[in-house]
């Protein structure tokens, strides 16, 4: 019978296949190439602008979070083209709607950062 492997084994394998997902999403998707592009000019436009402790946790947070949503959309539009290759209508709607989510996050990542920005540069 197959030995079953301990908590942390399992745990540790765990991470390595997140952190092998993560380089794949950082290393060849475009639109998280970008996103990664943006964090790091915020986070350079923070230590210009020296903002806040609590300034810093929202930034991050953003960064973090429209990263994380682009991952998820681009594991939906893997997942779509797999079950379906070909045109279908039901595709189109699900990408638009995985696509949807991240657009309302990014709108809402450029309201947070015009907050935090528009009053330091003005
Ligand atoms: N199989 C399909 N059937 C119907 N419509 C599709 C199909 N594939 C893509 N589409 C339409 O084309 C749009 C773009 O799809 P695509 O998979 O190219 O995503 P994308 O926005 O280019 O993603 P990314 O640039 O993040 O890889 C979808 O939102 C959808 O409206």
């Amino acid at each position: 019978m197959h030995k079953k492997e301990s908590f942390l084994i399992n745990r540790l394998k765990s991470i390595t296949y997140a952190f092998k997902g993560a380089f794949i999403l950082v290393s060849t998707e475009a639109s998280i190439k970008v996103q990664f592009f943006i964090g790091i000019l915020m986070t350079v436009a923070g230590f210009c602008f020296n903002i806040s402790p609590t300034e810093w946790l929202l930034q991050i947070a953003a960064i973090g979070l429209i990263m994380a949503l682009e991952g998820v959309n681009t594991a939906i539009e893997e997942i779509a083209d797999f079950v379906h290759p070909n045109y279908h209508v039901k595709i189109g709607l699900i990408k638009d709607i995985s696509a949807g989510a991240v657009f309302i996050f990014a709108i809402t990542a450029i309201i947070m950062g015009c907050i935090i920005y528009i009053p330091k540069v003005f």
